[in-house]
């Protein structure tokens, strides 16, 4: 039997997370610990998040029994098998830990674990009366496998270490502050008890004197420290985005394709919440608790009885104020689904604003946008009801605090236990803890932000690199120029083949067409080519050298490739082709350049531009046809004088002229390269050397053009159906 732990929360890392991370804390709750990538993997976590039966199966493959059930509220309270995994919303996961009378507790990995009134729970989770559970109860759980990461404390230090002597100094203008602070209540004390009561005027010009110069000092420091950290804190920023983004830019294709520019954001902003984290708030934090300390120490040597009074209303008001904060959690929680509805809502109607235009879909949208907003402003309203009972039941122990302080002490000093000036000084120090108090426990929340956050980037920072170490270049072992699939199959998500016992060549110096069908697999197959992915079965062999010895970037640099969804960058059209390419010899590189301008017909329009090859294109740059865009990606490919080229439809946005005039061309250039061509259009198929044709993963056919045609199979159908048939 699996042991029960107690249920522990962890927070999504990514938009998409839900599912995997439902099943990380029912693990936990059962005393196994999951690694989230590995829990992301076997979900077949991709862009799009993971469906119940992916959920499902993923249980399963851990060793659960999995049921996905449709239930309603008191059906699955009647059953009792909880904690159950909810389909939340249209497209999230929770976990459902019990029913209270008039609520529900969930865990949100998304938020937090909060209590929802039944009416909202049904809200989110009934489709048509009923709701879709997943129940998960553990048969035979694979062992925990879960890596140990860095802790917050051990992530921070290894920054801080590298500016000990910034830290050094911050630490010391600090103490200085401190304890020049913490003088002024003693000076103050004294101006009272020793100068006034004994009509000592020069002892108060010298103690006025010295509160001056402490109160300089105190500005100094203040000032020096400030730009300490600010400058600490900017070089911190850089180091943590820097690492990041270096790392980022290394990983494998197929990691960076799950996850969406959202994560990326989340992550920049996320560093610089460390960043704010280890400059500021833990080093100030440190202080207040020492302030704290010191000042609680003092007023108990003082008065005991004052001490207690301020530490009991104190420890009131901290209830206080974490009451309204588990009230809040709830309308927080509501307010941020609604936002991320109207944030979504608002991008999807700008982006697709020439749709919404040309369907008439104008009031529509605007409805569904005024109706989100008017939710959200409902909710902010009740929200502010809650917040303002905060303020007030705050304000109001404040004052009580202070009142009752000064009431006791005055009544202490009447009675001849306390003197004028201790009076004062207590009545400072309670002023002065406001701060650090307010401080500390804005410190114990930003922890676990700041927790949260390091994960997250750390979650990639721990990723592997693309390319070992002792990956081999791929020139080294250069011999013949040829490409050779052995027994390869492939699947995205390990259940549906995409790739089914690939055995093929692509002969080298010669011009081969891969056809099929959409969806057939032809992408994926130049995909496992350029090394996108790692996860198949079978060999693949480039040069004579099995892909999986060699670094994917000398791959990439001998082969020239141009994808269906080819990018152009907001440069120069020289910068975009060329990057940054450094020649020894000029010449040599303009002529490279205009080789490949001429060949992808690019010279045609660019010789019409008046800043010709240095006119900015790309997102900020001149608006250019699909069809120009085509042909300057296509002469990026060409700029490398690659071994191979690889053209994944990428004379599909050209008229036949231009793409009878690109092939022409390339025909010269095709001599010595090994040319793999995707395309649907017979013109481009026609005259290649050799035609593989797929379906469902599988290569059918081999051959050339009229060899294919006489067997009427297949090809034949496609160039019937697809192709036109001349
Ligand atoms: N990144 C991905 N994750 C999951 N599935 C994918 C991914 N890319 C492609 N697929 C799936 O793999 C199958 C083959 O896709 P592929 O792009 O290789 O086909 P194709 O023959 O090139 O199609 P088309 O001619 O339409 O470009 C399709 O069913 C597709 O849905």
């Amino acid at each position: 039997m699996f042991r029960k732990n107690r249920f522990k929360f962890r927070y999504q890392k990514d938009r998409m997370d839900c599912g995997p991370v439902c099943i990380q804390m029912i693990s936990d709750y059962y005393g196994k610990k999951y690694d989230l990538n590995f829990l992301r993997e076997i979900c077949n976590y991709g862009k799009q998040g993971v469906t119940i039966n992916s959920l499902k199966g993923a249980a399963e493959k851990i060793g659960y029994d999995a049921h996905v059930i449709k239930a309603g509220l008191d059906e699955i309270n009647d059953l009792d098998l909880f904690p159950y995994i909810l389909h939340w919303g249209n497209d999230h996961y929770v976990i459902l830990l019990k029913f209270t009378k008039k609520s529900a507790v969930i865990a949100d990995p998304g938020y937090g674990i909060l209590s929802v009134s039944k009416e909202i729970f049904k809200k989110n989770w009934y489709k048509n009366n009923k709701g879709v559970a997943v129940v998960l109860s553990p048969a035979e759980l694979l062992e925990s496998n879960e890596p140990k990461r860095t802790s917050l404390f051990g992530y921070t230090s290894k920054y801080l270490k590298k500016h000990k002597k910034e830290i050094l100094k911050i630490a010391a203008t600090l103490l200085i502050i401190n304890t020049l602070t913490f003088l002024l209540p003693f000076i103050t004390q004294k101006i009272f008890d020793d100068g006034i009561a004994h009509t000592d005027k020069k002892m108060i010009y010298y103690l006025i004197l010295s509160q001056l110069f402490i109160y300089i000092g105190i500005y100094l420091s203040e000032i020096y420290r400030n730009w300490i950290a600010v400058k600490l804190g900017g070089n911190i920023s850089i180091e943590i985005i820097y690492n990041f983004f270096k790392k980022l830019i290394k990983l494998p294709i197929h990691f960076l394709e799950t996850k969406v520019v959202g994560d990326y954001n989340q992550r920049i902003q996320d560093s610089e919440k460390i960043e704010a984290f280890m400059t500021s708030q833990s080093i100030t934090s440190i202080f207040s608790m020492l302030t704290i300390i010191v000042y609680l120490i003092v007023m108990s040597i003082y008065n005991f009885n004052l001490f207690f009074l301020y530490i009991s209303i104190t420890l009131v008001s901290v209830a206080v104020s974490l009451y309204f904060l588990k009230k809040r959690r709830l309308y927080d929680y509501l307010i941020f689904k609604e936002k991320a509805n109207i944030q979504n809502l608002t991008f999807e109607i700008l982006n697709g604003i020439t749709e919404v235009k040309l369907n008439g879909l104008e009031d529509v949208k605007l409805n569904q946008w005024k109706n989100y907003q008017n939710l959200a402003l409902k909710l902010n309203v009740d929200l502010a009801k809650i917040g303002q009972q905060q303020y007030i039941s705050f304000s109001a122990l404040n004052q009580i605090k202070n009142l009752s302080i000064t009431l006791v002490s005055s009544i202490l000093v009447i009675d001849g236990l306390l003197s004028l000036g201790e009076l004062l000084t207590i009545s400072f120090i309670v002023g002065q803890l406001n701060s650090p108090i307010d401080q500390l426990i804005s410190f114990f929340r930003d922890v676990q932000d700041s927790k949260l956050s390091m994960e997250r980037i750390s979650e990639i920072e721990d990723q592997k690199d693309e390319d070992n170490e002792k990956d081999a270049n791929l020139k080294e072992v250069e011999n013949e120029n040829s490409i050779i699939f052995r027994n390869v199959s492939f699947s995205y998500n390990s259940t549906d083949r995409v790739l089914d016992n690939i055995n093929i060549e692509i002969p080298e110096n010669k011009i081969t067409a891969i056809v099929g069908a959409s969806g057939s697999g032809k992408t994926t197959l130049i995909k496992l080519i350029l090394k996108f992915y790692e996860r198949y079965s079978g060999d693949i062999f480039i040069k004579g050298v099995n892909i999986k010895n060699v670094t994917s970037a000398s791959i990439r640099k001998s082969i020239g490739t141009v994808m269906q969804d080819g990018y152009l960058f907001s440069d120069t059209i020289e910068g975009n082709i060329a990057g940054e390419t450094i020649m020894d010899n000029e010449e040599e590189y303009q002529a490279l350049k205009q080789m490949a301008y001429q060949l992808s017909n690019a010279e045609e329009f660019i010789s019409r531009l008046p800043l010709r090859d240095q006119t900015k294109v790309g997102s900020y740059g001149i608006n250019l046809s699909g069809g120009q865009e085509q042909r300057l990606i296509i002469a990026r490919a060409l700029f490398k004088n690659p071994d191979f080229l690889i053209l994944d439809e990428a004379t599909s946005a050209l008229d036949t002229k231009n793409e009878k005039t690109i092939h022409n061309n390339l025909k010269l250039f095709f001599k010595n390269k090994t040319v793999l061509i995707i395309a649907h259009r017979l013109s481009t198929v026609r005259n290649a050397d050799n035609i593989i044709v797929m379906d469902h993963g599988k290569v059918i056919e081999q051959g050339e053009h009229r060899e294919l045609l006489d067997k009427k199979n297949k090809y034949y159908e496609l160039v019937k159906n697809q192709l036109e048939l001349d």
